[in-house]
């Protein structure tokens, strides 16, 4: 397979072709390295882990030469807009801004599907979990692993009806993690308990012998419940169960991930709740590993909102301790997640806990006072809370009497949790004794197997080796339904994966999706309203508001509309100016030498910036200084009079004007007035003026009469680079 090369698309096809033959090169879980004092651009940090080859970092790592530190933490992206294909692209845009663990989400309602699906259909809300899709995503993630120069944990879920079927596929193709807790079956998913711990135990051995991270799914209360803090003593229990269960049934502790979630979010006083949780959870359970998931509960539609409630939450998994930091995308309150909000989810963490680099060798959990108080009472009542489930008769006795997701902040109960009854539920009274003389010839195989009436001790050796040991022996099945497949769907979008026409998307290659933003002087359920009329009238096919929010409940409402266009670009039609040449330093010197650079410089108006004119202009940033321009700095706030003025004074050869304030495009205004001010003095043939500012673009600059225009991308040799061009074709009488 031929590795991806950085600049151009992963070929989806070429991933899809040959996965009859495709093997998986390893199985199991992959943690990070640490690196203990990583010494990365001009710092030391103390809880990074390797860097990456390949990565993009977050946009203020422009600021620090695009340094890309990645944290100790294991970072989880969610995936699954129901057509696998499109979730391979993503998961490449993960990747690079740091995402190693990426989970798979299974379409709605796999939980009840008793056996293994084939093919690739479409699903809802995530992607339906098959053989073939499967291979063809771990396939990918063994390129963009290789891209990015790190292991890739692809994860999905083994909870549900066909629980060991979907282990034994797993384990299998080279599925590095999976969710699996017979609780969620019980309580979520209304599955017959006996059957669920049945199946959970034949799961959890497979999984083991696979060497998978297990994810356990008490988070899971914490988005069921009324009140999310008042289940934190059940969350423990639920934590308990799940965790020695899964021990004793095969798997190793260091690869029994508890689920732990921040339970609530401002504005509650979240952290006098969720700090002692997380720290009571990390007493108890000592030997295995945290996943910490941010808060889904109190997310809205707001990604604003839910970016500050993940921030929060991962100061608590660096207080604490996280071994993954799963990231939920702020998105998740309105619907399946986009790209762009998987990426921003990432970065979230990314940015959060790289920023914390370094936080407890400052900072400790406090030993005396709220606290520990808190922490003891909280394990208190998770101890209480197993103590009455044992005299009550076990965990299926609890269950019945709807223990588990009442209101009630344990010992205190409302009757209302989530009762289920023993012989009830899909799959009741689906479980059946074994044989005496049972025996499966297969490896990874729970409970008793006689193997010894055979005198063999692995039981699969009796048939050269399961497929297990013997992938020839997988049955791959390549699609069963010929309209609803990923070939269909492809051809679907063909001439957007292979000629040069372009749409947006959100989320599927070319589904036209659009999000607009308004602000709206009026009250929220107009603005609402009006917003889907201005989305009509730009255009937008079927605008529906996606977020709103009251800036003033008559003043303005802030809305976000998403909606499709029905038309495309041909990219081939586009005129795009080429990169604006950039000289060596030698040239640039050369240049100097033969012609005069004297430059005038001064952030105009009424604006107060310096540092971006300072780092274009100063040696030490390699400003133009370092080429031999003299430069006659005026400073800050300086009129456009006075720097034309200074230019004539100094019969300079060029003007640099910052101008970083944009209100009322004054830095437009600002320019058209030194342009016209040089006319008007009569220099303006003989100078070469130029704006640089945040929120300056080159093609507007010119049109407000400069010579060019600087962003904030735009360095001292950009800017020298074009001066002493400009100056040369000037000499040259251009
Ligand atoms: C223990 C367990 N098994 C299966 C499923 C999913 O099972 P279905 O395919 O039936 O939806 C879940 C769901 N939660 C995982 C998403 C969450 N955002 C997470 O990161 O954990 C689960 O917790």
């Amino acid at each position: 397979m031929k590795k991806l090369i950085p600049t151009e698309k992963m070929d989806i096809r070429e991933i899809l072709s040959d996965l009859e033959n495709y093997r998986p090169k390893r199985r199991g879980w992959t943690w990070r390295k640490k690196v203990k004092n990583l010494k990365m651009g001009a710092f030391e940090f103390t809880d990074c882990s390797e860097p990456l080859k390949n990565s993009i970092g977050i946009p203020a790592s422009r600021y620090f030469d695009n340094l890309d530190p990645q944290p100790a933490e294991v970072i989880t992206t969610e995936i699954a807009s129901g057509r696998f294909e499109d979730d391979i692209r993503r998961m490449r845009m993960a990747a690079w801004h740091g995402a190693d663990h990426l989970m798979v989400i299974r379409t709605a309602g796999q939980s009840h599907f008793d056996g293994l699906i084939e093919g690739t259909p479409q699903g809802i809300g995530g992607v339906p979990i098959t053989r073939k899709q499967v291979r063809a995503q771990r396939k990918a993630c063994d390129l963009i692993e290789e891209e990015v120069g790190r292991p890739i944990n692809y994860h999905s879920y083994v909870s549900g009806v066909a629980g060991p079927d979907v282990a034994v596929m797993f384990a299998e193709e080279g599925v590095n993690g999976a969710h699996q807790d017979p609780q969620y079956n019980v309580l979520y998913r209304n599955i017959n308990m006996i059957r669920s711990f049945i199946d959970a135990a034949e799961s959890k051995k497979i999984m083991g012998w696979a060497e998978m991270a297990q994810i356990d799914g008490a988070h899971n209360a914490n988005a069921t419940a009324r009140d999310a803090w008042k289940v934190m003593p059940e969350l423990m229990v639920q934590h308990g169960l799940n965790s020695i269960f899964s021990y004793k049934s095969g798997i190793k502790k260091e690869n029994i991930c508890l689920s732990t979630v921040p339970p609530t979010a401002a504005p509650a006083p979240s952290m006098k709740f969720d700090l002692p949780y997380a720290v009571a959870l990390r007493d108890l359970f000592t030997e295995y590993k945290m996943r910490a998931q941010m808060n889904t509960k109190y997310i809205t539609s707001s990604s604003r909102e839910a970016t500050v409630t993940h921030v929060m939450n991962m100061m608590i998994s660096r207080l604490t301790s996280a071994d993954i930091q799963s990231t939920i995308t702020p998105d998740e309150g309105r619907n399946v997640p986009w790209h762009v909000y998987n990426i921003e989810a990432c970065d979230t963490a990314k940015q959060t806990l790289v920023g914390l680099d370094g936080l407890l060798e400052m900072v400790e959990v406090r030993k005396d006072g709220y606290l520990p108080k808190m922490v003891r009472e909280l394990k208190e009542r998770a101890v209480l809370y197993l103590e009455e489930m044992m005299e009550t008769g076990g965990y299926f006795e609890a269950v019945e009497k709807g223990f588990f997701v009442d209101s009630g902040n344990y010992p205190e109960k409302n009757g209302d949790g989530i009762g289920r009854k023993k012989d009830g539920g899909v799959g009741a009274g689906r479980v059946f004794t074994r044989d005496e003389d049972y025996m499966a010839p297969v490896t990874g195989h729970f409970g008793n197997n006689n193997i010894d009436q055979y005198g063999a001790t692995n039981p699969a050796d009796l048939i050269g080796g399961c497929t297990f040991e013997d992938p020839d022996k997988i049955v791959y099945i390549d699609e069963l339904d010929d309209v609803d497949n990923v070939n269909v769907r492809m051809a679907e979008n063909e001439e957007y994966r292979s000629t040069s026409k372009i749409k947006p998307e959100v989320e599927w290659l070319a589904d036209g999706t659009v999000q607009i933003e308004l602000f709206l002087p009026t009250s929220q359920r107009v603005a609402e309203f009006a917003a889907i009329e201005f989305a009509k009238k730009m255009n937008l096919t079927n605008p529906e508001v996606i977020h709103s929010e009251v800036m003033h409940i008559s003043e303005g409402t802030r809305v976000q509309v998403k909606g499709k266009v029905e038309f495309d670009l041909d990219l081939n039609s586009l005129v795009i100016p080429p990169e604006p040449e950039v000289m060596s330093d030698d040239e640039i010197r050369e240049l100097v030498e033969k012609y005069d650079m004297k430059i005038v410089a001064g952030t105009v108006g009424e604006d107060e910036h310096s540092v971006g004119l300072r780092e274009v202009i100063d040696i030490k940033h390699g400003g133009v200084e370092k080429f031999g321009m003299e430069v006659e700095y005026l400073g800050t706030s300086v009129p456009c009079e006075k720097l034309i003025d200074a230019a004539v004074e100094l019969n300079a050869d060029v003007v640099l004007a910052s101008t970083i304030i944009s209100h009322d495009d004054v830095h437009y205004k600002n320019m058209k007035k030194l342009h016209e001010l040089a006319i008007e003095k009569g220099i303006r043939d003989k100078i070469i003026i130029c704006a640089g500012g945040t929120q300056v673009t080159p093609e507007i600059a010119r049109k407000n009469g400069m010579d060019e225009g600087f962003s904030k991308n735009d360095r001292g040799v950009n800017v020298a680079s074009f001066l002493v061009k400009r100056k040369k074709e000037m000499m040259a009488g251009k």
